[in-house]
């Protein structure tokens, strides 16, 4: 599966590069990031590279974790004329202004989640994104109709846009949270099980059978190791296709910032 994802990413990357070749964007991010929190480091460095990589300009706000007020970050959102980002987690109760969708490089503000809903969205959160386009990649395209989809999470940032967007390509969405029996669920009814909890253990890769695709969005330090949502038992050789942690929906979610910047550059040149 790593050598899957790491083609997919090849393939999304050569294409995003030939459209800014060929349409000559003026493409644009601003980073917003408050504080040290040592994970989100890593993250926009990863989307800096890439802006660097294109030659594209990226701006990266950093800001100081003691001082920096809801006010602060209103005035940011309020200026942007370019897509923009506010990297989460924010520290001390601080929250990610709700961004015009003109801007919303994150697919995270009210307009565009109301027009998800609508199903006339120009852009889909990142991860969100990553998780259809490895869903496509194996099923081959126009096969979401009707395909059995198990997603596990409701956070705003995976599981509910997600259910959302798979409602619009007419899947057949179960979610499920925290309150779920989740022990009492025959696991093997799904097409596609999306594992977006944020709890190591959510699920094992004994639960699974064959034909099975399994997206683990999952990014948890446990001893010092990084591991998904589901919990790999080394005595188990699974039949069905996981998504690896690190390797798997995490690259993809960094390269879709730079597809969704294209994008909502694209619309406002329009
Ligand atoms: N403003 C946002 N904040 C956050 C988002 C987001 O989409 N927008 N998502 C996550 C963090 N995130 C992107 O920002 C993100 C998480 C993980 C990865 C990734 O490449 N994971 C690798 C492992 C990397 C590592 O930790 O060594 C993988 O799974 O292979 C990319 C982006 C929360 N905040």
């Amino acid at each position: 599966m790593k050598d899957v994802i790491s083609s997919l990413y090849d393939s999304k990357m050569a294409a995003l590069k030939a459209k800014i070749d060929a349409e000559k964007f003026d493409v644009k991010l601003t980073i917003v990031t408050v504080g040290d929190d040592p994970a989100s480091k890593v993250y926009v460095r990863n989307k800096i590279r890439l802006f660097d990589e294109l030659g594209l300009p990226c701006e990266h706000i950093t800001l100081d974790e003691a001082g920096t007020t809801q006010a602060d970050l209103d005035v940011l959102a309020a200026n942007a004329d370019h897509p923009m980002l506010f990297q989460l987690p924010l520290p001390n109760g601080l929250v990610a202004p709700d961004l015009p969708a003109a801007v919303d490089v994150d697919g995270f503000g009210s307009e565009t989640l109301g027009q998800l809903v609508l199903g006339n969205n120009v852009v889909l959160p990142c991860t969100v994104q990553a998780v259809i386009d490895i869903i496509d990649n194996h099923y081959g395209e126009n096969h979401f109709a009707g395909l059995k989809v198990a997603v596990l999470g409701r956070s705003n940032i995976v599981g509910k846009p997600l259910a959302i967007e798979l409602i619009n390509r007419q899947s057949t969405v179960s979610s499920f949270n925290s309150r779920s029996d989740l022990a009492a669920v025959d696991w093997t009814q799904f097409d596609v099980i999306v594992v977006a909890t944020g709890f190591h253990g959510t699920l094992d890769n004994s639960q699974f059978v064959e034909g099975q695709l399994i997206i683990d969005v999952g990014i948890n330090r446990i001893d010092g190791k990084l591991v998904g949502d589901v919990k790999h038992h080394e005595d188990v050789v699974s039949a069905a296709a996981i998504t690896p942690v690190p390797g798997g929906v995490g690259r993809l979610t960094c390269l879709h910032v730079l597809g969704n910047a294209i994008k909502l550059c694209e619309m406002k040149q329009r």
